[in-house]
Formats: structure tokens, sequence, C-alpha cells
């Protein structure tokens, strides 16, 4: 197998040959995947117990996919996942999508690589599937599947969805820290499920809005605010199998060691929020915007007061500020792992950057979790008035696949 990097330093007779099309046997360039990312540029672990993507501290770009599935027929399913997580297991690697890659195929056949990540290092790309609650309907015989987790999302007060960019079948969440790592993997995905998925909608992203990892600085979102501080993290083990991780005993077996996924394309008015007051700003959100400090104390990761008031008397972060009404204390105890994006889709032709944060957080069950949370703040959070929801998704994620013989998702079509 011809890793992207080992391509760049074949040296000119290597390249000669791969050049003019000769099939390079799959021995002659393997090497065994390092066990974890050391930098920005290498690879992720594929294999595990729980799917890369989700712990795995937050890459600085995002592609994200929802497809529909096209075919009806289960066998055809099962092939293109058990596909997908072949290309998938590579991909990550560094590797090209198929064992013959770009340019190392016969001349009159297409390449089974696109090839705009040669020469490219794997750049911590993780690759994170998900099944929608469409993919249990009659078609494949998964209607007795269905997690409960699963359940429609209510509707909640202000959103204004779209349905052209909500739901679908499956969902592909792509990160790496090179954004055309992370779209050539999915570009591959969807050249493989030609005639079995069609691309519902997709979603890029950049400036990671969450920091998954204490060794992370927490980065900032579109409206200057550090984003991620107080979020679940890759450390906090216990919490994560208490918050994050799906268990045996949870309803469906199939999903031990997965997750559940919520996706919200939230747009910002920010032109808007640009002419509000920093003082204002730093009420609405409760925390200062230079240090990302709760609002009366002096760091970041200080503990939220609720009960410390003012001079003037009055709670030092307001009753309806986002982080109190977002606070797993109101909530019982309730956290999600949040790992957004910012996103800027253009302008909206009407003088406005159609700009925004494509919110992403893995739960347990967000009947629990994000369902509650997002009641309260679509009720009274004073955000709702620079922001509105446009699109949704929730997705179950299943557990890790172990090794070269298992498939995304295997759990599921088990007898
Ligand atoms: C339903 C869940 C949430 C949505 C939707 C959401 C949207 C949203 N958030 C910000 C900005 C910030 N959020 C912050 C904290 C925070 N947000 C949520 C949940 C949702 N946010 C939670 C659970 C928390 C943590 C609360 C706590 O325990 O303290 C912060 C503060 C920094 C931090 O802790 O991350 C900011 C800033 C925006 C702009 C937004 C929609 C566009
Ligand atoms: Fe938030």
């Amino acid at each position: 197998m011809v890793s992207r990097r080992k391509l760049l330093g074949l040296g000119a007779a290597g390249a000669a040959a791969l050049g003019t099309g000769a099939v390079v046997a799959r021995s002659m360039l393997d090497e065994p995947p390092r066990a974890r990312a050391a930098s920005a540029s290498d690879p992720v672990p594929f294999y595990g117990e729980h799917q890369a993507g989700i712990v795995t501290p937050a890459q600085d770009r995002l592609h994200f996919t929802a497809f529909d599935v096209t075919t009806d027929d289960r066998a055809e399913l099962v092939e293109l996942l058990q596909e997908w997580t072949a290309a998938a297991a590579r991909l990550t690697q560094g590797k090209e999508a198929g064992s013959y890659g770009a340019v190392g195929g016969a001349p009159e056949a297409a390449p089974d690589d696109t090839g705009e990540a040669l020469g490219l290092p794997a750049s911590g790309l993780t690759l994170t599937i998900g099944f929608g609650a469409s993919l249990f309907d009659e078609r494949f015989g998964l209607t007795g599947r269905l997690p409960a987790q699963l359940a429609a999302l209510p509707k909640f007060p202000g959103e204004q969805l779209d349905p052209a960019i909500s739901g679908g079948d499956l969902c592909v969440q792509s990160c790496a820290h090179d954004p055309q790592v992370a779209v050539h993997a999915v570009r591959n995905l969807a050249r493989i499920g030609f005639g079995r998925v069609a691309v519902r909608w997709s979603q890029l992203g950049f400036g990671r809005t969450s920091s998954t990892s204490r060794e992370q600085v927490t980065p900032r979102n579109l409206m200057g605010f550090k984003d991620g501080t107080n979020n679940l993290k890759l450390e906090d083990s216990a919490l994560l199998r208490e918050q994050l991780w799906a268990a045996e005993q949870d309803g469906s077996p199939w999903m031990a060691g997965g997750a559940y996924l919520v996706t919200r394309k939230i747009r910002m008015t920010i032109e808007t929020w640009d002419r509000t007051s920093l003082a204002e700003q730093e009420q609405i959100i409760g925390r200062n915007k230079g240090e990302g400090a709760p609002l009366g104390r002096a760091a970041e990761f200080d503990e939220l007061d609720f009960a410390a008031s003012g001079p003037d008397g009055q709670p030092r972060i307001g009753e309806v500020a986002h982080v109190r009404l977002a606070h797993p204390s109101f909530h019982g105890q309730a956290r999600l792992l949040r790992r957004g994006y910012n996103f800027v889709d253009g302008s909206d032709g009407l003088g406005r950057l159609d700009a925004g944060l494509f919110f992403i957080a893995y739960q347990r069950d967000p009947r629990r979790q994000f369902v509650p949370i997002q009641l309260s703040l679509a009720r009274a959070d004073v955000l709702n008035e620079y922001i509105r929801h446009v699109s949704s998704g929730l997705f179950a994620c299943p557990p890790g696949v172990r090794d070269a013989g298992d498939y995304w998702g295997r759990r599921l079509f088990a007898a």
C-alpha cells in the first residue's frame, strides 16, 4: 500500500513507475500505523473500543456529510459499510482509499482514489459514522433495532429547520488538521457509495469551537468567546462512562461503546452581535470575553458561582445567561461532549455573512442530555436574539471497529 507521505519520498524511479500506471505491490511499502498521533500531521489509530473522532482531541477542520441510502437491499448496505470501513482504515492512516490508488491502477479503469491528497500526511484524520432513525424503517429489516435514544427531537421554540439540510440515513464526520484531507476522505466515501448512497447535505467547518482534551487551548467561536471550556474531556474517564458511552443495559446492546450525536447548524446574526456592547455580550454568555472567566471570577477554569451578586445586588451571572441555563446543575448533572466548528458559507445576498456555529454534541442519551438543555436555552437564553437553528441531525454512532475483520455497525446487522 502506498502511504501518501511515502509517495512523495519514492524518488525519481518510483515516481516514474507510478506515473506509467504500474500497480504497486501491497507489501512493498506497507507499514503499521503508529500507536497514537504525536503531531498534527500524524495518524490517529482507527481500530479501538470506541470510534475515533469523539474524544479524540478536536482537529481544526470538519467536513460533515449526511447520506440517504438509495438501495433497498440489506446485503448491499452491509457491503457498503464493509467497503467504507476498509477505506476509512486506510485513509485515516494516510493511505489512499483503495490499494491501487490514484495513479497505480490500470489506465483504462477509474482510479480507486481521487488523488487530491497525494503527498499529504494523515493530518490527524478521523472518520466517524452514525446511523439516523430513518435507517431503521422497513427497508433493511432493522425496525426492531431502533434505539429509544433516537426518538425524534421535539420542536424547540424559535427553530427554523430546513429539512433539505437536516436528517439523513447515515452520517460521516470527517475531521482533520488539513481541510483537503477531510474533504478527500468524504469525497472518496461518496465515490465508493455511488449507486447505494447519495449525499443529502454536507457542512464544512473550521476553527474547532470546543476543546475535547485538557491539553488543548480553548478555541473561540465567531462571537469571539472561548467555547468549550466547561466540556466533557478525554481525561474525564469516569464521567465519559456515565455521560457519553452507551452501555449494554441501555436497551440496544449493539450500541454498547457507541454514543449518540446531535448536530445543529446555528446561524448567527453576527452583524447585530458586533454592534452589541462588550458588557452586554459578556452578560449574555455569562463569562468575560478576554479570559473566558465566569463573571465575578478571574480565570477561565474557575468554578461558576451562581449565588454571587454584584454591587447592584443582581446575580453576577444573570438568570438568563447562556452558561447558567446550560449548566449541569440545572439539568440533573447532564453533560455533553461538544465538538462543534465555526462555519462561513459565503454571504446571504442581503449584505450579511452566512456564518455561525455547526454545533456537534455526543452523549449517552439525548432525551436526558441535549433535549432538556436545549429546551431551557430555546425558552429563555438571551443569546437567541442573535442565533437561529436552521438544521438538525440525530445519529447513533456505533462502537469502534475492533480489527480488520470487523466493520462499522457489524453488531447492528448480526442475527
Ligand atoms: C443545547 C446545547 C447547546 C447549544 C445549542 C449551544 C449553543 C451555543 N453556545 C455558544 C457559546 C457558548 N456556550 C458555552 C457553554 C456551554 N454551552 C452549552 C450548550 C449549548 N450551547 C453547554 C452545556 C455549555 C457549558 C455550560 C457550563 O457547564 O458551564 C460557552 C462558555 C464556554 C464553555 O464552557 O464552553 C460559550 C461561549 C454559542 C455561540 C452557541 C450557539 C451559536
Ligand atoms: Fe453553548
